[in-house]
C-alpha cells in the first residue's frame, strides 16, 4: 500500500518536475532576449552620443555606420517584430537613417533625433522581457512551492501508511506468536496427567516414536489394592498417594527415567537400558524403594504398607511394534498380580527386541515364580 502510494508520488513528481523546469530554463531565455535589446540599445546610444558630443563626429562614417549595423542585427530578431509593434518602423526608421548617413545626407541632430524612436522601442524591450522572465520566476516559485505543500503532505501519508502497514504487521505477528504458544501450551497440558504432572498415555507414544534407536527399558507399575485404599482414606489421599508414588518411582530410577501416568493407579517408566541385567536392577530398586519408605496401607489385605506391582520388558525402540511391547510389559504385570502382587516380572519378549538384551532373571522375579509354585502346590493339595 505504502510502496504504491510511494510510486504514485514519484509519478506525480516526475510528471510535474520535467514540464516545470523545461518551462522555467525556457523562460531564462529572455534573458538572452533581454540582453540583445540591450545591446542593441547600448550601440544606438554609443552613436548618438558619438553624434552629440564631437561635431563633426570624431569617428568616420564607417565607424558609425559599422555600430548601427551591429544595433540593427541584434534589433531585428523575428520574436521582436512578431511581439512589439514598435519594432518595424523603428527598423525601418535605422535602415533609413544609415543609407542616409552613408551617402552623407544628414545632419547630426536629425540623425540623433532619429535614433530616439528605436532606443525607445528597445527600452521598452528591455522592460518588457524583464517583467516576463519576473513573470516566469514567480510562477516557478509558486509552483514550487505548491508541489512542495503536496510533496509534505504526501511524504506524510506515506510515513502514516507505512506506520499502520508496520502496526498491523506487528499486531498480525504478535497475534500468530500467541496463537502458536497458546497451541504449544494446550499441547503440552495434552500431552500430561493434570494430577501428577508426569506425561499420560500420548506423551507414552509419542516419547517411543521420538526415541532413537536404542535398547529400552519399559516399566509398568500398578498399585496393589489401590481401591481399598481409596475406600478407606478417601480419594483426596488417594490422590495424594499418587503424586508420593510418582515422585518415588522417579526418584527409586534416578530421574533417568521418563514417567507417565496410564490412567487410575497405574503409571509407566521409560528409560535407556543396556540389557535385561539393567532393567532388573531397576525393578528392583523401585520394590525396595517403596518398602523402605512404607507408606500406610490401614485396607492391604496382607497388613503391608503400600507396595506396588511391575511388568518390565526390554526392547528397541523404533525396530518393533509399540503394541507388543506393551502387552508384554501388561502380561508380566498381570503375571504378577495375579501371583500375590508386591513384586515384579520381566517378559521375556522375543520378538521386542531384534539385537540381543536379555540378561540374568532378577531376583523377584525368582521371588515370584517361586511364589507361583507354592501357590500351584498349595492348590493342587486342597
Ligand atoms: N484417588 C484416586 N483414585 C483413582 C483415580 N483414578 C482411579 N482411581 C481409583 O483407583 C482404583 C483402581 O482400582 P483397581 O483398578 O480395581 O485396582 P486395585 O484396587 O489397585 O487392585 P489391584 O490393582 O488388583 O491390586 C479404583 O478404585 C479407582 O477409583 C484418581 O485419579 N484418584
Amino acid at each position: 500500500m505504502s510502496f504504491i502510494a510511494l510510486m504514485i508520488l514519484v509519478g506525480y513528481e516526475a510528471r510535474w518536475v520535467y514540464p516545470e523546469i523545461r518551462a522555467y530554463f525556457s523562460q531564462t531565455g529572455n534573458l538572452t532576449g533581454q540582453q540583445l535589446a540591450t545591446r542593441s540599445r547600448v550601440y544606438l546610444q554609443e552613436v548618438q552620443t558619438e553624434l552629440l558630443v564631437s561635431s563633426p563626429p570624431a569617428q568616420d562614417p564607417p565607424f558609425l555606420l559599422t555600430r548601427l549595423e551591429l544595433a540593427y542585427g541584434l534589433f531585428d530578431v523575428a520574436v521582436y517584430r512578431q511581439t512589439y509593434s514598435c519594432v518595424e518602423p523603428s527598423l525601418a526608421q535605422l535602415d533609413r537613417l544609415m543609407s542616409r548617413l552613408a551617402q552623407g545626407e544628414v545632419d547630426e541632430v536629425s540623425a540623433v533625433r532619429n535614433l530616439l524612436a528605436p532606443i525607445q522601442c528597445l527600452t521598452m524591450i528591455e522592460m518588457s522581457q524583464s517583467d516576463l522572465r519576473g513573470e516566469a520566476i514567480n510562477e516557478f516559485a509558486d509552483d514550487t512551492r505548491r508541489h512542495q505543500v503536496v510533496l509534505t503532505f504526501a511524504s506524510l501519508v506515506i510515513f502514516l501508511l507505512g506506520l499502520v502497514f508496520w502496526w498491523r504487521h506487528e499486531c498480525q505477528l504478535r497475534r500468530t506468536r500467541r496463537a502458536t504458544l497458546q497451541t504449544l501450551e494446550w499441547m503440552e497440558h495434552a500431552m500430561r496427567d493434570p494430577l501428577t504432572g508426569v506425561g499420560n498415555r500420548s506423551a507414552l507414544h509419542q516419547d517411543v516414536l521420538a526415541a532413537d534407536k536404542q535398547s529400552h527399558g519399559l516399566l509398568l507399575v500398578d498399585i496393589d489394592y489401590f481401591k481399598q485404599y481409596n475406600d478407606t482414606l478417601g480419594h483426596p489421599r488417594g490422590d495424594e498417594m499418587l503424586c508420593r508414588l510418582s515422585a518415588l518411582i522417579d526418584e527409586a530410577l534416578n530421574h533417568e527415567a521418563s514417567l507417565y501416568r496410564l490412567g487410575g493407579d497405574e503409571f509407566a517408566a521409560l528409560l535407556p537400558c543396556g540389557n535385561r541385567k539393567e532393567l532388573a536392577h531397576y525393578c528392583e530398586g523401585v520394590i525396595e524403594r517403596v518398602h523402605q519408605v512404607a507408606f500406610e496401607h490401614p485396607a492391604h489385605p496382607d497388613q503391608k504398607p503400600v507396595t506396588l506391582s511391575l511388568g518390565a520388558v526390554c526392547f528397541v525402540a523404533g525396530d518393533t511394534d509399540f503394541s507388543l511391547v506393551y502387552e508384554a510389559a501388561d502380561k508380566a504385570l498381570y503375571h504378577v498380580k495375579a501371583s500375590g502382587r508386591d513384586g515384579w516380572k520381566m517378559a521375556d519378549c522375543k520378538s521386542c527386541t531384534s539385537r540381543s538384551v536379555c540378561g540374568a532373571k532378577g531376583s523377584s522375579e525368582r521371588r515370584i515364580l517361586a511364589r507361583d509354585l507354592g501357590k500351584k502346590a498349595l492348590e493342587e493339595r486342597t
